[in-house]
């Protein structure tokens, strides 16, 4: 059974991001500026020189469920065509997300003194801090955010979700738990159109490890210069994002183009993740996507990861391999796998193509 004993590994420590953006007439230090991105842009208030014309597709949740087959269709073709779509009619209520993001921003903005007692070790990459960063010389991200492992409730790190705030604490008790539900829903539905047989995907989940990265993105005075989050497909299965939606900053790559996400009010964004990319032998594929900085305002967004559990085995489930399709991925335990993520850059899809047979 896994246990708090467990780590993902470290993360080389970075200075705090909040107090720097905090300067006024700041030149952005180089260690943030990025010349290795294509087509960095700079988003202004009100999102002028972005074209929403090509978007994600949107989902409702409930039609899924009641298997209306247009639903079905139109999220079959979300999976496979673009690995991201909008979430609607997804059952959270809207308290309780408003509650969490409150609260997140409240937490991701405490003064310096606080956040230090939350900060990431040298040995552990939950807590405040970046993580993927290996070397002194390697490119940081305009972001200043937290990554906490959320369920099961007995790996959690007792120096860090049990010291927090309590409203932060009760919020996230709460909104952890309808997202694993969630997630395991969106899992069923997959499996589902899918025709997966015998539970195959869906029993990996069940005690399931879930993960937030909560994200703080500060206003950058050269924001075409930075960039909030590295381009990078998720490690989970599934992953579901909340975020404030009057600032946009997500791009999806679709066909080679960066497609920036317009959110809808009270829709979560899900995409699809590296595990189910290997479970279904590639059937769904993760995506990339990227942040963008705001000259302007700042940024919040909550990410909760969802996988197999740490005692599972991933890898192409029997239900994708045929004569035709023998597997395209290697098999291995989630706490392997999870390790070996965090040992790795993160950049693009490149973690994955180490999981490639
Ligand atoms: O902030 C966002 O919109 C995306 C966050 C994200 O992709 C992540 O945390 O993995
Ligand atoms: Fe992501």
């Amino acid at each position: 059974m896994a246990n708090n004993n467990f780590s993902f590994g470290s993360s080389l420590l970075v200075p705090s991001l909040q107090e720097l953006a905090k300067e006024s007439n700041l030149t952005v230090p180089s260690r943030y500026i990025r010349t290795d991105q294509d087509r960095l842009v700079s988003i202004s208030d009100d999102d002028h020189g972005l074209h929403f014309l090509d978007q994600i597709p949107v989902i409702d949740l409930q039609k899924l469920i009641s298997d209306e087959s247009t639903e079905l269709a139109k999220f079959h073709s979300a999976c496979k065509d673009w690995g991201f779509f909008q979430l609607v009619n997804h059952g959270v209520s809207s308290s309780l997300v408003e509650k969490t993001m409150t609260e997140t921003q409240n937490i991701l903005k405490l003064p310096l003194e606080e956040k230090k007692k939350f900060r990431q070790s040298a040995e552990e990459v939950e807590g405040f801090g970046q993580a993927f960063v290996f070397s002194e010389e390697q490119k940081l991200d305009w972001n200043d955010p937290m990554v906490l492992t959320t369920l099961p409730v007995n790996i959690r790190k007792p120096h860090l979700i049990p010291k927090f705030p309590s409203a932060f604490r009760e919020a996230l008790d709460i909104y952890s738990l309808k997202l694993k539900d969630l997630a395991i829903c969106l899992v069923e539905q997959v499996e589902k159109v899918l025709k997966v047989k015998e539970k195959e995907v869906s029993r990996l989940f069940e005690d399931g490890l879930q993960a937030m990265r909560l994200n703080y993105y500060p206003p950058c005075p050269q924001p075409e210069k930075v960039i909030g989050l590295t381009p990078h497909s998720d490690a989970s299965a599934i992953t579901i994002l909340l975020q404030t939606h009057d600032v946009v900053g997500l791009q999806v790559k679709k066909d080679g183009n960066w497609v920036p996400v317009k959110p809808l009010p009270n829709a979560f964004i899900i995409n699809i993740g590296d595990v189910l990319e290997m479970i279904t032998n590639g059937e769904y594929r993760s995506i990339e996507h990227r942040v963008m900085t705001n000259l302007q305002k700042e940024r919040f967004s909550v990410a909760t990861f969802y996988s197999p559990s740490l005692d599972s085995e991933i890898g192409p489930s029997h239900s994708f391999i045929t004569e035709q399709s023998p597997p395209k991925y290697k098999r291995l335990g989630m706490k392997e796998y999870m390790r070996r993520y965090f040992q790795h850059e993160l950049n693009s899809k490149s973690f994955l193509d180490t999981m490639k047979l």
